[in-house]
């Protein structure tokens, strides 16, 4: 049975009263008076809660909702949480910039979440509430929204912002209907024993079909159809009912107010100007500026220099109490001070630890190098600064004797990978070298060692010691398709050494399919593919799985034959001829004729698998240049010299950046 049927299986027994909190009022709250709850709580708090105007003290506990918006990639979380955060005049209509939390660059280009983003709203809301006095007075309701990435590998933000929760929105498109991150992303609520409100978004599709997806819901999550809520994010329809529902429906945090404080510190980015900033949800107590404050996982103690809410940009509130979700600057310089997990509390309490996040498990490691190699200290800067930010990335110094100093870094996935990559381009402005990306296989030696290779270089002969075995990671992956696709999905997987280990129809037209894969066969191009024979209908997500036996071989290229430490792979012994020929084949078009010969070489062991050759020529780049202005001339020469600067020099060859890129996409 997969973990996918436990799960169900677990849903399907326990999850009802959990899950489908129908009552239109939480007995908490229903009939206080807005302002009449835990006055002591209010009153000793706002001398200093209204730096900005807003006062928290307002809102104690059963004021307040924190919910994360979740579904699979494109179903419109970002468009959503835009219009709620319009709703409560958060930020203005038509403000110009859609996906306002899709703050980075890197988002807007790729047009995807990456960093799960938090916004606090405030909102009035009259139903239920017989009190009339309620309904003249400012808002009622704080909510603190969280906005989370839809893709695979970005599901550790996912995991981590709903720790901050106590309910979620599953927002599914209407027209697509339940898709593999919608699985996903469900498992992980209910694990989080999140309340959970399904949203069929994009109604306004000719396509859409809410009926199937309300159909979908109830046989995949045992999800009560009455209890979706029909929305198009785009057109409006529907949205009215949200937040009613976020109040009526979700817990409020179940935080003590009178104890001594607890901080979850949810996530951290560095500010030239502040330094370390920490997003932080308050579990139990209230923080106030020039608080004293100690951290758990590192014992070191701070002392609280601003402290606000997320509204959206930063609001100083000079406070912030139980159940809130703000920000603290607090005089931390690096990474490894801001622990993601970690669990802050006043200098002079005695506190139990808050459980805190599983550690991201790294599935894919890769070199990262400086293009230039004089470039350390600032890749250095860049990664430490970068990694504060992404703490599911870890980095930790190697070197290369083709490459020099740099890193080697764990990623949870390809895309994971990729984003890093440009983000340290585009926010640190470092150029980058990267290497293969490979998993991490284990190795055992004939003395009966066992090591864990994350860097294929590592695993140079060894004298006296025998490999005798290997294994490698596998994962199950979960894949639907419109039933016509079945045939070349299945196809794919076999190649790809998959096993199936289910079948079944979600619905009359489309299947789920689990195969058990080994990692190193998806981190390449297999969704691309997926998504190509399946003309962009097929969803894919995966879990880790065990560890199994296989057949492995080190191959190495070797440059004029001198093995290339940094080009070195671990490949299945079955694919290894393929690869140690396409891999010889792309170096031969991106590496340019040089004053000598080279030779390219693929070999396992002392066993040469592939071959070619570039003949020796100059490139004289002002060969078309004919006659006259010197001018010209220069700047060629100029750009020549630029473009060199681009190059690795391994041995006697220059090797272009490029080069190294696209290896990475051989598999
Ligand atoms: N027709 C229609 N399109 C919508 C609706 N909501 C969102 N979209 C469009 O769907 C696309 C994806 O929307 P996003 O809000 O970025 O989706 P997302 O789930 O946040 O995507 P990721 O963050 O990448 O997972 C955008 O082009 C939106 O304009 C809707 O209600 N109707």
């Amino acid at each position: 049975m997969g973990a996918l049927d436990r799960a169900s299986r677990a849903a399907r027994s326990k999850l009802r009263p959990l899950l489908f909190t129908t009552s239109p009022i939480s007995s908490t709250f229903r009939g206080i008076p807005f302002g009449c709850v835990d006055r002591s709580f209010c009153s000793q708090s706002r001398q200093n809660s209204r730096e900005s105007g807003v006062d928290l003290s307002q809102y104690p506990p059963e004021r307040i909702r924190n919910f994360s918006i979740i579904a699979h990639v494109d179903h419109g979380k970002s468009t959503l949480a835009d219009r709620l955060l319009e709703l409560t005049g958060t930020i203005k209509r038509g403000h110009g910039q859609p996906q306002y939390l899709d703050k980075l660059q890197v988002e807007r280009e790729r047009g995807i979440t990456v960093k799960a983003q938090t916004a606090t709203m405030f909102h009035k809301h009259k139903f239920g509430f017989p009190d009339a006095s309620d309904i003249q007075d400012p808002p009622n309701f704080l909510l603190n929204l969280i906005d989370t990435p839809g893709h695979v590998d970005f599901s550790y933000e996912v995991s981590r912002s709903l720790a901050a929760c106590q309910g979620a929105l599953l927002v599914v498109d209407a027209a697509q209907g339940v898709q593999a991150q919608t699985v996903a992303n469900f498992y992980l609520a209910f694990e989080c024993n999140l309340s959970i409100i399904p949203v069929i978004n994009k109604i306004d599709q000719p396509t859409a079909d809410p009926d199937r997806v309300k159909t979908q819901l109830k046989s995949l999550f045992d999800l009560d159809p009455n209890d979706a809520l029909l929305t198009s994010a785009k057109t409006g329809q529907g949205l009215e009912q949200i937040l009613p529902a976020v109040i009526e429906r979700l817990p409020s945090p179940p935080g003590k107010c009178d104890s001594p404080l607890r901080m979850l510190l949810l996530d951290s980015y560095y500010d030239e100007y502040k330094g370390v900033i920490c997003h932080v949800a308050v579990v139990d107590g209230a923080l106030r500026k020039g608080d004293k404050i100690a951290s758990v996982a590192t014992g070191q103690n701070y002392e609280v220099l601003d402290v606000g809410i997320m509204h959206p940009e930063l609001t100083p509130t000079g406070v912030l109490f139980t159940g809130q979700v703000g920000y603290v600057v607090s005089g931390m310089r690096t990474t490894k001070e801001a622990r993601v997990g970690d669990t802050l509390y006043h200098s002079k309490s005695v506190v139990v630890p808050l459980p805190g996040f599983k550690p991201a498990k790294h599935m894919v490691f890769s070199g990262l190098y400086p293009a230039d190699g004089s470039d350390f200290d600032a890749l250095n800067h860049a990664i430490e600064r970068l990694t504060c930010n992404d703490a599911s990335v870890s980095a930790a110094k190697e070197s290369s004797t083709a490459l020099g100093m740099g890193f080697r870094c764990g990623f949870l996935g390809l895309l994971h990978m990729d984003v890093f990559h440009q983000r340290l381009e585009q926010e640190y402005g470092a150029r980058i070298i990267s290497t293969i990306p490979t998993v991490p296989y284990i190795f055992e030696y004939s003395d009966g060692s066992k090591i864990q290779v994350q860097n294929p270089a590592s695993l140079a002969s060894n004298p006296g010691k025998r490999v005798t075995a290997c294994w490698e990671p596998s994962v199950i992956a979960t894949i639907i398709i419109p039933s016509e696709y079945v045939g070349p999905v299945i196809t794919l997987c076999s190649e790809r050494r998959g096993e199936q280990l289910e079948y079944s129809f979600i619905d009359n037209q489309r299947v789920l399919m689990k195969y058990r894969l080994p990692l190193r066969e998806i981190i390449v191009d297999f969704y691309n593919e997926l998504k190509s024979i399946t003309s962009g209908y097929a969803t894919f997500d995966y879990e880790d799985s065990e560890y199994q036996k296989s057949d492995l071989v080190k191959l190495d290229i070797l440059l004029n034959a001198q093995p290339v430490d940094a080009m070195a792979t671990i490949v299945h012994n079955l694919k290894a001829q393929r690869i140690g020929r396409e891999l010889v084949e792309k170096l031969k078009k991106f590496i340019d004729r040089q004053m000598f010969e080279i030779t390219i070489q693929a070999a396992i062991g002392s066993k040469i698998i592939a071959r070619e050759s570039i003949s020796a020529m100059r490139k004289n780049v002002l060969a078309k240049c004919y006659g006259g202005d010197v001018t010209r001339k220069k700047k060629l020469l100029e750009k020549q010299k630029e473009g060199k600067k681009r190059m690795k020099r391994v041995g006697s060859v220059d090797i272009p950046q490029e080069a190294f890129h696209e290896l990475l996409k051989v598999s």
